[in-house]
């Protein structure tokens, strides 16, 4: 694949099960080598550029019902800043403020374990905002949570875009539409276009099945069922927002 992404883009990262969306942010992030050719994230290494990226991986990469708060949580994001010794007051103040960029000041002392799905979701978001990154990637955020939840994630994230590039992996293709600027179609190969630009055809040779395409209003966000059921293939060939 040969992809750039955009800098201050909101991408969506779609694509069928196993078509290398995970694999590719972690290629990016530098937690996986390529065996040919080679990643650059603002012209460097991803190595080298980890401090300018902020990552929400697809699993919770600790037990959730580990006993911490959600500022813990968000903390841990600053411990390979120093192995030995407790947090700096600079690392408690920036955990906070973090959780207060995503609505979960008020619970930063609550049980993490305590959270609701969308709630712990927005820790981790936090967690991967706590250095102040120019670049967020998040591998399928809105999983487990309910239509609300997400629709509010994806508000955070559209608000976050103001100042950050966005690439969030989701097979919920009516939602990461209404918000993301550009599409990255992932199946063993990759395009990237302008969600105007996108034609059904090209979703369909990447999910390689049927799929229906909805053309999202332009001043209203609420579908008509009963007309979208009499007109299944309301997006036809253009099929954008
Ligand atoms: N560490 C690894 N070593 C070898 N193969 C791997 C490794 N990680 C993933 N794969 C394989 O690479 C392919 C792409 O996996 P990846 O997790 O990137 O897909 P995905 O598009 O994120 O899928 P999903 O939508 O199911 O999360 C899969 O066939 C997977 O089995």
């Amino acid at each position: 694949m040969d992809l750039a992404i955009p800098e201050g883009s909101f991408v969506a990262v779609v694509g069928p099960n196993g078509g290398g969306k995970s694999t590719l942010m972690k290629l990016a992030l530098g937690l996986l080598r390529p065996d040919r050719g080679h990643v650059r994230v603002f012209g460097q290494t991803p190595e080298r550029m980890r401090c300018r990226v902020g990552y929400v991986p697809q699993h919770l990469r600790f037990d959730a019902a580990f006993p911490v708060s959600s500022l813990d949580v968000v903390l841990m994001a600053r411990s390979d800043r120093h192995w030995f010794g407790p947090y700096r007051h600079e690392d408690r103040q920036r955990a906070k403020l973090a959780l207060r960029r995503v609505g979960m000041a008020h619970l930063a002392d609550r049980g993490f374990s305590h959270l609701s799905g969308g709630e712990r979701q927005r820790v981790l978001i936090a967690q991967a905002l706590v250095s102040d990154p120019d670049m967020i990637f998040l591998d399928e955020p809105t999983a487990n949570v309910d239509a609300s939840m997400e629709h509010e994630i994806y508000e955070l994230l559209r608000e976050l875009n103001q100042h950050k590039t966005v690439l969030v992996v989701s097979h919920n293709l009516n939602v990461v539409t209404r918000h993301a600027s550009h599409l990255a179609c992932v199946n063993r190969t990759a395009s990237l276009e302008r969600i105007g630009a996108l034609t059904e055809r090209q979703l369909h040779r990447f999910y390689r099945g049927d799929m229906t395409v909805f053309k999202h209003g332009t001043d209203c966000h609420v579908l008509d069922a009963s007309k979208a059921m009499r007109e299944p293939h309301h997006g036809t060939a253009e099929g954008q927002r």
